[in-house]
């Protein structure tokens, strides 16, 4: 499989963007760009070759470039479905949460099948008020999802998740309608995704998350994947300089698009290639 020309070049660019004290940074998504979509959301896995070529990023030099999952995922599940390598910094909850993968220690608070890495944390906690209009939230959704067969709710820190995958096309859609009022009825913050609506107490997004992560890490130039509508506040909030990809069909803001997962880890392989 080869990428686009064009692709291939601007990767060669971002690669060569970085300098003493500012790594690049290689970010992405996890459902629908490492892990195919799947009808059971804990069945959710990176493809061989995703996995493989986030190891191959995560053994390169700090200096050189630093690796990052953004995703929808609360960050426990997300660590342990992406099993992402020691020395990746990970986004929750679309923002709501972070943390890094570290080697495993006696404490840690989750840890991979192994038991050879786990995840430190940043302080995470709601305000009796959120947690309150959170428990509303949850309420109203599996409320919701009483009434469409196939409809689940999903649970997170921060938000709630009505499920719709399972559900019949029109069954869906009113669902659908049904979950973003109640969302608007507790004055909480609804995103809609592939199959989803979500109803967070707090508000964030990916592109606040990876504003900061830049910020922090001083990445010289970042490269972005992503698939779903969620994504594009990432890619609205990087420069014309970074890299960013959609995977699959749908308007994008994104400079480049890939056709499949299996093209997402190829754009990771070929910058583990530029690096190495
Ligand atoms: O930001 P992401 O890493 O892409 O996470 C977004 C949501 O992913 C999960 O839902 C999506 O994947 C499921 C498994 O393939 C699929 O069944 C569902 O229809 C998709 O929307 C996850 O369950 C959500 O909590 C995430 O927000």
């Amino acid at each position: 499989m080869t990428l686009e020309q064009d692709l291939t070049s601007a990767l060669a660019t971002f690669v060569a963007a970085r300098s003493a004290g500012h790594p690049v940074l290689v970010a992405s998504d996890f459902d629908g760009v490492l892990a195919p979509l799947l009808d059971d959301p804990s069945a959710s896995a990176p493809t061989a070759a995703a996995a493989a070529a986030l190891e191959r990023l995560a053994a390169l030099p700090p200096a050189d470039v630093r690796l990052a999952l953004v995703s929808g995922r609360d960050l426990a599940t997300l660590a342990q479905l992406s099993g992402a390598p020691v020395g990746t910094s990970l986004v929750g909850s679309h923002g709501a949460e972070q943390g890094h993968v570290v080697a495993a220690s006696a404490d840690a608070e989750t840890s991979d099948v192994e038991g050879t890495s786990s995840v430190e944390r940043h302080p995470f906690a709601l305000t009796p008020d959120e947690r309150a209009t959170l428990d509303g939230v949850r309420a109203g959704l599996e409320a919701v999802a009483a009434e469409a067969e196939g409809a689940w709710v999903e649970d997170k820190p921060s938000a709630a998740v009505l499920h719709t995958r399972r559900a019949g096309p029109g069954a869906a859609e009113r669902a659908g309608d049904a979950a973003r009022a109640v969302g608007a009825r507790y004055g909480a913050h609804t995103m809609t995704g592939k199959d989803v609506v979500e109803i967070a107490v707090l508000d964030t997004s990916k592109g606040l998350a990876l504003t900061r992560l830049r910020d922090e890490l001083g990445a010289a130039a970042v490269l972005y994947m992503g698939d779903d509508v969620t994504d594009e506040r990432a890619f609205e909030v990087l420069a014309p300089t970074d890299v960013t990809v959609k995977v699959g069909a749908g308007e994008t803001a994104a400079r480049f698009r890939v056709a499949s997962v299996d093209e997402a880890a190829q754009v990771l392989a070929t910058v583990a290639d530029l690096l190495s």
